[in-house]
């Protein structure tokens, strides 16, 4: 059994951030960058008027009440042909350009019209109610850098800066195989004997939630000629991930197959609870992910294992976010393996995170996974620990994307 940080740093050794493509502006949101974006103009191109009002030359209305001649007007999308001289002013709109000749904007609430002749009412001051040309962004200037994750706020930015196709890189393809005589797909007729394949379809989520396509190779008998057949589907994928007949029985085939197959294995069996049948290997050009079949072993594995994977073959920073809370309960002391216990967050009167470990931490418990906020990471041979000291843990939920 290998540490859980070895295992990581193994499968994260084999992944590295996937070629470019381009995509169109529209289809950008929560594809991650290949390069910088720059502007392709400036904005505002012009010095612009954020008010309704007039443009004036600030030194005419530095007294106020101060008597002007409107000598025409400007509106969003047009500009005033001319430039203001001494005494003149331009009526002006929102968005406007302003004219040549004038440095500031008095709003029209603080004057009063009669035909051409304006009555500014209050004391103007130099550059009010002016927006000057480049100071939300320069042409060239790098307005998303590479790397990101693009959010709605970035695809806004973009478009502002007039980029309509963005290069990002090429979403991973993730090849997902559940096997067991025993696993059906939802809605099949269910034997008594037999599971419905919730690994497949929650992995499959998993991948989606974190920029992958997911695409499901079905479900293998636990058969050397089934598993063959079936895993020949993930010639093209970026990673096949297999779930169960990972273990120590009979019907455990996956890695004697896999391995007949001519698959590189890199590790057996890690040093944690729930998952300590996991594997990883190579195949060919394709890495493989051999999850334990235990639903919440299998999910476990995927969020410390096959996430940052993704995250990493998108060229982003595959690290997790961890916190601190305190014990709801206390727990007793920890064995060889890093234990991941599925708990509910809550807040104390005073803020705090309260981390409440489920009663029954059995890796069959899809209910309980469900209905967990957070895993509570134990070292390997943490002591007891008491209600209230502080652990760390792993968040499920809270994120724009919830695990
Ligand atoms: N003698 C030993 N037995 C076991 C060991 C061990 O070290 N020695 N390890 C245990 C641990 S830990 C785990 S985890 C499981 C993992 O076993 P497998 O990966 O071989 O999983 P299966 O036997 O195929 O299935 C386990 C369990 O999960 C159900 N399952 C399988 N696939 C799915 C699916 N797609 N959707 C939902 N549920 C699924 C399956 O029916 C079983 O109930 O091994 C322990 N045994
Ligand atoms: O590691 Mo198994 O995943 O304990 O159930």
């Amino acid at each position: 059994m290998i540490p859980v940080a070895e295992a990581l740093s193994r499968v994260l050794s084999a992944f590295s951030p996937l070629p470019a493509e381009l995509v169109a502006l529209p289809d950008a949101l929560g594809r991650v960058t290949a390069e910088d974006i720059h502007a392709r103009l400036s904005q505002p191109p012009a010095s612009m008027s954020a008010m309704d009002g007039y443009a004036v030359r600030a030194e005419d209305v530095a007294q106020a009440p101060a008597i002007l001649r409107q000598v025409g007007e400007v509106q969003a999308g047009s500009a005033f042909d001319g430039r203001i001289g001494p005494g003149e002013t331009v009526r002006i709109f929102t968005g406007a350009p302003l004219p040549d000749g004038a440095d500031s904007v008095v709003i029209q609430e603080d004057t009063e019209a009669e035909g051409n002749r304006i009555t500014v009412l209050q004391a103007g001051v130099r550059h009010r109610h002016v927006r000057f040309a480049g100071i939300d962004f320069q042409a060239g200037q790098i307005g998303v850098p590479a790397g990101k994750l693009l959010t709605a706020r970035d695809v806004g930015l973009a478009a502002a800066m007039n980029v309509p196709w963005i290069r990002v890189h090429r979403r991973p393809r993730i090849a997902i195989l559940a096997t067991g005589n025993e696993v059906v797909l939802p809605g099949d007729p269910v034997g008594s004997n037999q599971i419905v394949s919730s690994n497949a379809f929650a992995l499959s989520a998993l991948v989606t939630a974190f920029g992958g396509v997911p695409f499901n190779l079905g479900v293998a008998f636990d058969t050397p000629e089934s598993l063959a057949e079936l895993t020949a589907g993930a010639w093209n994928a970026d990673l096949l991930v297999t779930s169960g007949g990972a273990s120590a029985g009979e019907y455990d085939l996956v890695r004697s197959v896999l391995g007949d197959r001519g698959m590189d294995l890199d590790f057996y069996k890690i040093a944690m609870r729930p998952g300590k049948p996991l594997m990883f290997g190579r195949l060919g050009d394709v890495p493989v992910l051999g999850l334990p079949g235990n639903p919440v072993s299998s999910y476990v594995c995927s969020v410390l294992f096959l996430r940052p994977a993704l995250l990493r073959m998108q060229g982003l920073d595959p690290t997790e976010t961890r916190l601190k809370a305190r014990l709801g309960v206390p727990v007793k002391q920890n064995d060889q393996r890093e234990d991941y216990m599925r708990a509910t967050l809550s807040r104390s009167p005073a803020g705090e995170l309260i981390a409440q470990p489920f009663e029954s931490q059995d890796s069959s418990l899809v209910s309980v996974l469900a209905r967990a906020d957070c895993l509570i990471v134990r070292p390997p041979f943490a002591p007891a620990a008491s209600k209230d000291d502080i652990v760390e843990i792993l968040p499920l939920t809270g994120g724009s994307f919830s695990l």
